[in-house]
């Protein structure tokens, strides 16, 4: 049976990943944590693995303080830009973390995560590319953390390709185009009665492809939440590493 230790319990990933945890056959729970709670509980003496999902504000600080005490993590919180990765990235390569793992994703959806990687491919064939994220109005980010790394492999498939600036005649848009994200413009909806859900358009003259991705609840993220589990716990991975797709086949 594999440990798993859950930080940030008591919200809406937390306790859908406490419920996942106990429903496996082949993991238990070992710690459950929230805010105000001492995360020193958690040690490799009874937890195999950490699953983190909290706030962007707190989520280095925790993944920190797991891996100095020697715990292998997986975290779905959201906030991972470069320089917090190479923070984690830096305390791992010490000899005393040497054979610890941090896993990090911004989604743990199969369907966000394929859409993110037609999306890489479509990118290199459409003048105009744009992005719609839609959530539940209670969430604290935006734009969302899946929509800024399809963005950032949206530009980075253009610039292999030499593709330049996007068509845009606009002049003054007082905030309605979103946030441009390296050049990719990022539109965000929160509105009560969704939960997780993308939509990538991509424009050419006379054709438009639609990428769309819809998590209607958050049992859509346990597959992934479960195999990343599973996939550190083997040992077979060690140091950072970043997204879902690192365990499939794509
Ligand atoms: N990677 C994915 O697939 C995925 C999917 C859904 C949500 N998310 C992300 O997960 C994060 C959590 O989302 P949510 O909807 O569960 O939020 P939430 O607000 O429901 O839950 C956050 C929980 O973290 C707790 N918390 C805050 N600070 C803490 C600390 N220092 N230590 C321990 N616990 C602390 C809060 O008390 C709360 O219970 C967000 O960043 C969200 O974007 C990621
Ligand atoms: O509900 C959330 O909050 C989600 N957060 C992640 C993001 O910001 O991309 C994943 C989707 C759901």
């Amino acid at each position: 049976m594999i440990a798993v230790a859950v930080v940030g319990a008591k919200g809406r990933m937390g306790s859908t990943v406490v419920d996942a945890v106990n429903d496996a056959e082949d993991t238990r729970l070992s710690h459950t944590i929230d805010h105000g709670q001492d995360i020193a509980q958690i040690t490799p003496g009874n937890t195999d693995v950490a699953v983190e999902f909290t706030v962007p504000s707190a989520s280095l600080d925790n993944v920190l303080a797991l891996v100095d005490q020697g715990v292998n993590v997986v975290v779905g919180t959201t906030g991972w830009d470069e320089d917090r990765l190479a923070k984690v990235r830096e305390v791992l390569e010490r000899p005393e973390h040497r054979n610890q793992c941090v896993f990090v994703a911004p989604n743990f959806a199969i369907s966000a995560v394929l859409a993110d990687h037609f999306a890489a491919q479509a990118a290199r064939y459409f003048e105009s590319a744009e992005i719609i994220e839609m959530h539940h109005p209670d969430k604290i980010d935006a734009p969302s953390g899946t929509a800024l790394n399809t963005a950032h492999a949206i530009a980075k498939a253009r610039r292999d390709a030499g593709l330049g600036a996007m068509p845009d005649g606009t002049r003054s848009d007082a905030g309605s185009r979103g946030q441009v994200v390296e050049g990719v413009h990022v539109h965000a909806v929160r509105l009560r009665g969704l939960n997780a859900h993308e939509e990538i358009l991509f424009g050419n003259p006379g054709e438009q492809l639609v990428i769309r991705s819809d998590c209607f609840d958050r049992g859509s993220f346990m597959q992934g939440v479960l195999l990343a589990v599973r996939q550190v716990a083997s040992g077979r991975y060690t140091g950072l590493h970043t997204g879902l797709e690192t365990f499939l086949q794509l």
